[in-house]
């Protein structure tokens, strides 16, 4: 489903005169319906890897092809911008612990939105809605609010909920449990194991290793390889 090859990701830090090596030469392969779980200490390169796989940022080389059900096979490094538009709507999802929304919004709104993107009635976006905003305990208070003003928890369950409706071909996952509390881990967790068993491919980072304890099929370790390349 998806094969990394070689991947480096460079960042030039222009006040400092600095190129940063942040991944360098990173493969892997995910077969379809797999959880990969991405491991390693602060600064290697993990988040890098999936905004690398989530159109967020282009690497200097490598390729990440990506066995797309209605693109065929492509690489998602040299994929276009109207390519990846339409892989973010309508097959890989994005979690992580930020939060970035339409303004004026609400959160009810914003799960709809998802809900319908998948081609849903607008009965069914209603009902479905209500359903996952209640799995994650999202206070029924909260739904026609907007949600810049949630809590951290608030965010992430709002964010993890927006993304599983979609029941996307692949999931990337970026701490998406990083403020929550043992209760909603579980939901989030309970989640996962439903979209995988739906047959969703996923790759995803927790610091919380006992979470990943029987959710990954795989675990890749990311070795710190952030080095001043060169004075630019
Ligand atoms: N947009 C950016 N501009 C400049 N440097 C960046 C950028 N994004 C990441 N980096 C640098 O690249 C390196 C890898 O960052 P990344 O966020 O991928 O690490 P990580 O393993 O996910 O870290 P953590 O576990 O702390 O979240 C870090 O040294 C970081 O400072």
């Amino acid at each position: 489903m998806i094969q990394v090859e070689h991947l480096q990701k460079d960042f030039t830090i222009h006040h400092l005169n600095k190129t940063l090596h942040a991944i360098n030469d990173i493969s892997f392969t995910v077969e379809k319906g797999k959880f990969l779980g991405i491991v390693g200490k602060s600064g290697s390169g993990k988040s890098t890897i999936l905004k690398s796989i989530y159109g967020t940022y282009l690497p200097q080389s490598g390729a990440i092809y990506y066995d797309s059900e209605s693109l065929g096979r492509i690489n998602l490094v040299t994929a276009s911008p109207r390519e990846i538009v339409h892989l973010r709507k309508y097959e890989i999802g994005y979690v992580s612990q930020f939060l970035s929304v339409m303004p004026r919004t609400t959160a009810y709104e914003l799960v709809v939105q998802s809900i319908l993107e998948t081609g849903a009635s607008k009965n069914m976006a209603h009902n479905e809605a209500a359903l996952i905003l209640k799995h994650f305990d999202l206070d029924e208070t909260l739904w026609n609010n907007y949600p810049n003003y949630f809590s951290g928890g608030e965010k992430l369950r709002l964010n993890i909920a927006r993304a599983v409706v979609k029941k996307p071909r692949l999931l990337l996952l970026d701490e998406p449990t990083a403020s929550l509390d043992n209760a909603s881990k579980l939901k989030v967790r309970q989640s996962i194991e439903k979209l995988k068993a739906q047959g969703t491919t996923l790759i995803g980072i927790f610091h919380d290793l006992e979470f990943m304890e029987g959710l990954c099929d795989d675990v890749f370790t990311m070795q710190k390889v952030v080095v001043n390349a060169n004075e630019a």
